[in-house]
């Protein structure tokens, strides 16, 4: 596609083909320089992303895309529909609530747009299967053909971001509470503040000493960290940023 599209447009300054592999790229400064062309000393928030990507790679995408407020407007993907459903209509509560919804909605306002049908595909998409640690598919034989969804993340600007310390710290800390996913936070986070503490943070954000990491919405973590961090370090741990 990459040579047609060169082929077809390549004559006019106005676009420019990169073939590179997303996730390892510097998609920020490309853009920058290249909006730089046309708007010298100004890059103004005008670009947007849209994007057929493969769906094992959606995940890092959405990761790598969303804090990029300060560039894009908004990122339009197409989804598998499951992954598009779990990112975007997931409920608190839900046993499939994760620390990625927290991420989707500290940085964007997302919305499902609509389904596509996989009879729409040619050939028809597969689904997202999981690799196992040698990077082989982890399911054989028929691989299942899926739908997918076009979702629309409008992402925020640096001023519309929760307030928070420090986001390394606040996403540390939202990964150690998922970590024990059936654990009460008085527990799970128990390497950053004693059990006490966590549970008078609860209490004054009027939550349950109880509570568990699927009862809290974006903003009682944001609270909560906000409390805890005042008192207690919370160093992230490297794999902790990773999602
Ligand atoms: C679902 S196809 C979409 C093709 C075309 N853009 C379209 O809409 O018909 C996904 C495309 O992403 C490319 N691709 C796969 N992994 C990629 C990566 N890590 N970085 C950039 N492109 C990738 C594939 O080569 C493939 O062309």
């Amino acid at each position: 596609m990459a040579k047609i599209v060169e082929d077809r447009f390549g004559s006019t300054e106005k676009l420019m083909v990169l073939v590179e592999d997303i996730t390892r790229c510097h998609v920020g400064s490309h853009v920058r320089s290249f909006l730089g062309k046309w708007n010298p000393g100004k890059v103004t928030k005008c670009a947007k992303v849209v994007s057929n990507i493969p769906f094992n790679i959606s995940t890092d995408v959405v990761k790598l895309l969303l804090p990029m407020g300060d560039l894009f407007s908004d990122v339009v993907l197409l989804l598998q529909d499951e992954t598009a459903l779990r990112l975007v209509e997931l409920q608190l509560r839900s046993p499939e609530y994760r620390p990625i919804n927290l991420f989707v909605s500290f940085y964007s306002d997302a919305e499902y747009m609509f389904k596509v049908g996989r009879e729409n595909f040619f050939p028809k998409p597969k689904a997202n299967i999981p690799m196992d640690s040698n990077n082989k598919l982890k399911a054989r034989g028929n691989v299942a053909q899926v739908d997918a969804a076009v979702v629309k993340f409008k992402l925020k600007q640096n001023s519309e971001y929760p307030q928070v310390s420090s986001r390394k710290g606040f996403f540390s800390m939202v990964k150690s509470a998922f970590n024990g996913k059936r654990k009460m936070l008085r527990k799970s986070l128990q390497h950053i503040c004693s059990a006490q503490e966590i549970e008078d943070a609860l209490k004054t954000i009027s939550l349950p000493v109880t509570a568990r990491p699927q009862e809290l919405s974006l903003e009682d973590f944001v609270r909560l960290y906000n409390i805890i961090s005042k008192s207690c370090q919370i160093f992230p741990e490297p794999e902790h940023l990773n999602l």
